[in-house]
């Protein structure tokens, strides 16, 4: 469903049936545009489980929709027990991004105290809903408030070509609309900055090859691709203005999980003096960890790694080993970057330093309310 001229919406109920979840198949781009419908919470667990869909906020979405279907398939004398197990299968899913518990927990707290099913069917689906409208408005919101960021800087070159790196996908492959670490870029450009995008490919699932790259295509931002390692090198040969990434989960106390490898980027960044931000929309903070190092980084097949997909010459998608078939690789999916490395948070409710009692005052209705608090 096109929503914003170049724009597609990645999660939206069938318009003539909302027992028909439909997503965008992500693992098919850039080289094909396949749009796939979930019937079920356990299509909708495959879906995060196999990166159809994938990105904090897409996560989240999708996991309250998987939450709809299982309300919506369940026989009314079952209903809460099977939105009980769906929570649980859904929660399985990928463990890193916190959205999608927050997602899961929020419907799960709108639904299941009312007297009917068909009660319970509709707050569910109007909680799936919310949530995903809502990660399209906090990116929105987001992109305003980071293109003040690159504004400044942009003026501080004396208006020459502004140089941002991304790593992976934070655009809105990885949301229901606008992106996070790709809204400032998006918002920024219609303000006419000239501005260009150095993409991280993102070794081993190479979001940022596959998808950065194609989402600024459609959008017509230049953009380069490099390989993960050439970052800091970029940095120290002055050619990187600014750094900004997405979040998985980040700590209350500002602490930030991300793909693997954006650690690096910030360790570079800093030794360059260069600013390294992270967006966010406030679901992805982790209000009851005090530390990064209690969160759990997904361990993904290590096939990931030694093999690669892609197009064949003759338009074949494929899968090759890139690898011998004894190589064993180790695939953390995310690091942790500590908040001494974070210049600003980029949030929906505007810039703020990554420090617990800065973050405490911008969401103060968030950090006290128990229903914010993911268990
Ligand atoms: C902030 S959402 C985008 C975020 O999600 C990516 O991970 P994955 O593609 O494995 O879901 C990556 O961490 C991006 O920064």
């Amino acid at each position: 469903m096109n929503v914003h001229g170049t724009h597609y919406r990645t999660i939206w109920p069938d318009p003539h049936d909302p027992g028909i979840i439909n997503i965008i198949d992500q693992r098919l781009l850039p080289h094909r545009f396949e749009i796939k419908p979930l019937h079920s919470v356990e299509d909708a667990h495959r879906a995060i489980r196999e990166m159809m869909v994938r990105g904090a906020g897409l996560i989240g979405a999708t996991a309250g929709y998987g939450m709809h279907l299982a309300a919506m398939t369940a026989d009314d004398g079952q209903i809460r027990e099977k939105l009980a197990e769906a929570a649980s299968l859904l929660r399985s899913a990928r463990p890193t991004a916190v959205n999608l518990a927050w997602a899961v927990r929020r419907v799960l707290a709108a639904a299941e105290e009312l007297p009917t099913a068909a009660a319970i069917r509709q707050a569910a689906f109007a909680a799936a809903s919310r949530i995903a409208d809502e990660d399209a408005q906090f990116c929105q919101a987001i992109g305003q408030h980071g293109k003040q960021l690159l504004l400044e800087r942009w003026e501080q070159k004396g208006r020459k070509t502004l140089n941002v790196l991304t790593h992976c996908n934070a655009g809105w492959l990885a949301f229901v609309d606008y992106g996070s670490a790709t809204a400032p870029i998006y918002a920024a450009r219609d303000e006419g900055i000239d501005l260009h995008v150095w993409v991280d490919e993102t070794r081993p699932w190479n979001q940022g090859a596959r998808l950065t790259c194609w989402e600024l295509e459609q959008e017509k931002v230049p953009h380069t691709l490099i390989t993960d390692n050439a970052g800091g090198h970029l940095m120290q040969q002055g050619l990187v203005d600014l750094v900004i990434v997405g979040s998985d989960r980040t700590t209350h106390t500002g602490d930030v999980a991300n793909k693997i490898g954006t650690y690096l980027k910030a360790l570079a960044a800093r030794d360059n003096d260069i600013p390294f931000y992270v967006a966010l929309p406030s679901s992805t903070f982790d209000w009851n960890l005090d530390n990064g190092s209690e969160i759990q980084i997904e361990q993904r097949s290590g096939e990931e790694i030694t093999k690669i997909s892609g197009l064949t010459e003759d338009g074949r998608m494929e899968t090759i080993a890139i690898t011998a078939a004894s190589t064993r690789a180790r695939n953390d999916g995310f690091d942790i970057t500590p908040a001494r490395l974070v210049t600003a948070l980029i949030t929906e409710r505007g810039v703020v330093p990554p420090r617990a009692e800065a973050i405490h005052m911008l969401f103060a209705d968030q950090c006290s309310s128990p229903e914010h608090h993911i268990r």
